[in-house]
């Protein structure tokens, strides 16, 4: 397929594109009724994510609704140590609940490569996706970075601050190393075999970022995260990687000028004219609208999206939320949200 009409494609290859393309993470989700309906139909999260025609389903039901100019793979972060080995299960308004893992020795219960056919049925997804995408969406896989995924592992569920994680960084650090190392290789491998499947470009989530002080950071998830980048476009060369870190404050000029980064993603917290200063200027960025502005619409959900139109008129964006749309958000400014965005 050629890529040069989508607009996303152009966007990673450096190139401005005006009107501002758009997707929003989380774009598939239990804001749509339609979401709601097929997740009803099915008795647990995972099941839905492992099933190839619903899981296509529900990423499709935002481009038939909304025209976004990018489709996200449906699945979810937390595969990878369901893949593993590690139980996973998801609480209905609970969130995630894991198996933990603490030490080396219950390392050695885990697998120590992936194994790559317990994911067919996300693979299968994408293979769907491919074909039924209109040619203009981009199809986006993704992938947990490394400490964030190592932190629901370690914590057994999400935890505000990290800190069962953050204190065995301190305390064991040839475990949190190991875990890491691990979750970078299963992560690459994964990511490889999104691309063959279909998906043009990846995210990576990042969504515990803000808890790591600067030596953390670099060494549990800059690095690791670079790792995952260099490899996949070793192995890959026209896959294009966006790197999402979530409270990543001071971190964003360090991860643009590391520069193995074809767009990095901005929180809402990022005042987005730093997308105009330093290495950012001359990386593509994405991002930075607050989810709740797009939960309170009128002129707060129009004022936001105009101060980031102003930002990257000249510049390679991605508009995007700068974290994901949350269930409340009424359908009707998601539509407000892209005609604002698609003004002329
Ligand atoms: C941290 C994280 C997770 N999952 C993900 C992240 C990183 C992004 C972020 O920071 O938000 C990533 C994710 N999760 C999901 C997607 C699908 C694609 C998309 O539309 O963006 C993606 C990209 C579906 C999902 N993943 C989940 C749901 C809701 C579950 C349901 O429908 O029953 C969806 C649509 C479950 C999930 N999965 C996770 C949590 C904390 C939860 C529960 C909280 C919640 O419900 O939002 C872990």
């Amino acid at each position: 397929m050629n890529t040069s009409q989508k607009k996303i494609m152009q966007v990673l290859n450096g190139q401005p594109v005006w009107p501002l393309p758009i997707w929003v993470m989380r774009q598939a989700g239990r804001y749509l009724p339609e979401y709601r309906q097929v997740r009803s139909s099915v008795s647990g999260f995972l099941e839905l994510c492992y099933t190839p025609k619903l899981a296509a389903e529900v990423t499709l039901q935002p481009i038939r609704r909304f025209g976004f100019d990018a489709a996200i793979l449906f699945s979810d972060i937390l595969v990878i140590p369901d893949a593993l080995g590690l139980k996973v299960s998801f609480v209905e308004n609970e969130g995630p609940k894991l198996d933990q893992v603490l030490s080396l020795k219950d390392l050695s219960k885990l697998e120590d490569e992936l194994p790559l056919n317990r994911l067919d049925p996300v693979f299968e997804t994408l293979d769907i996706l491919k074909t039924a995408l209109p040619s203009e969406t981009t199809l986006l896989g993704f992938c947990g970075a490394p400490w964030t995924v190592a932190s629901y592992m370690i914590a057994g569920k999400g935890t505000p601050d990290q800190a069962p994680a953050r204190i065995l960084a301190y305390q064991d650090p040839e475990f949190m190393d190991a875990l890491i190392d691990r979750l970078v290789r299963a992560s690459t491998a994964y990511l490889i075999r999104q691309i063959d499947a279909g998906a043009e470009a990846v995210q990576i989530f990042e969504s515990f970022g803000s808890a790591l002080p600067p030596a953390l950071f670099d060494r549990l998830s800059l690095k690791p995260i670079e790792r995952i980048v260099k490899k996949l476009k070793e192995e890959r060369p026209a896959a294009k990687a966006i790197v999402f870190v979530r409270g990543g404050g001071n971190n964003l000029e360090k991860i643009a000028a590391a520069g193995f980064a074809d767009a990095i993603a901005l929180d809402w917290g990022t005042n987005i004219a730093v997308i105009n200063q330093g290495s950012l200027s001359s990386v593509p960025t994405q991002g930075n609208l607050d989810p709740l502005a797009l939960v309170a619409g009128g002129s707060y959900l129009d004022d936001g999206v105009d101060v980031i139109r102003k930002a990257a008129r000249q510049k390679a964006h991605i508009f995007n939320l700068g974290h994901g749309i949350v269930p409340q958000t009424p359908i009707e400014h998601v539509e407000q949200l892209i005609k604002k965005v698609r003004e002329a």
